[in-house]
């Protein structure tokens, strides 16, 4: 079985709840970057023997949050030494709009991981956009570099959209498989 990390920060609970599903669909470990932009003891280790890396980080203001920043400035050393060269990777943002500039925050990613020198994995969803389209069904919201959710500004942790959620597992279930194809 590929060994796949979903490393992730998340301000209010929103993003960590998807990480969980994209998780749970890759049967991944969850590595969280805590509220200083730091990693637990042995999360630089976990990443480096990790086939598959799936970034997540909330939008904020156009962006990923400092804390995910801080993180991947870190991972500056990682680059230097080419630590990361030709692994999986994977993204996902989470913010309060429909749209919301999650498109920034995934470029972001993306961008992130070639630097890195790794191979990224789209969502690989059609969109539901019909008119009988709803938000309880998978990608929804239409993503396609990565997987995109939405937690309405007043929604709770389990009150974010079923179909965002569905999405967030098919999309951990297709990092998984495409990790085992490349012989994770
Ligand atoms: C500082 C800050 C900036 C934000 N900027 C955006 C934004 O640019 N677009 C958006 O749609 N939501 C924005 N939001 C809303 C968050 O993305 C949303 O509440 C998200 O669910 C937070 O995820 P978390 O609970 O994992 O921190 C912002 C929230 C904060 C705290």
């Amino acid at each position: 079985m590929a060994n796949i990390v979903v490393v992730f920060h998340s301000g209010y609970g929103h993003t960590q709840r998807v990480a969980q599903f994209v998780a749970e669909g890759a049967g991944a470990s969850l590595l969280a970057i805590d509220a200083d932009g730091e990693l637990p003891e042995g999360g630089w280790e976990q990443l480096a023997a990790a086939d598959a890396i799936v970034m997540g980080a909330p939008t904020y203001m156009a962006g990923p949050s400092w804390q995910f920043k801080k993180f991947a400035d870190a991972s500056s050393k990682v680059w230097f030494s080419r630590g990361w060269q030709d692994k999986l990777f994977a993204g996902f943002t989470n913010s309060a709009s429909l749209n919301g500039d999650k498109g920034t925050t995934l470029a972001y990613l993306q961008t992130l991981a070639s630097q890195h020198g790794g191979l990224w994995i789209s969502l690989g969803q059609l969109p539901a956009n019909s008119k009988a389209a709803t938000r309880n069904h998978p990608n929804n919201l239409g993503g396609s570099v990565g997987l995109l959710v939405q937690s309405p500004s007043d929604a709770s942790v389990t009150e974010i959209p079923q179909g965002d959620l569905d999405t967030a597992r098919l999309f951990g279930e297709r990092v998984a498989a495409i990790a085992t194809r490349f012989g994770g």
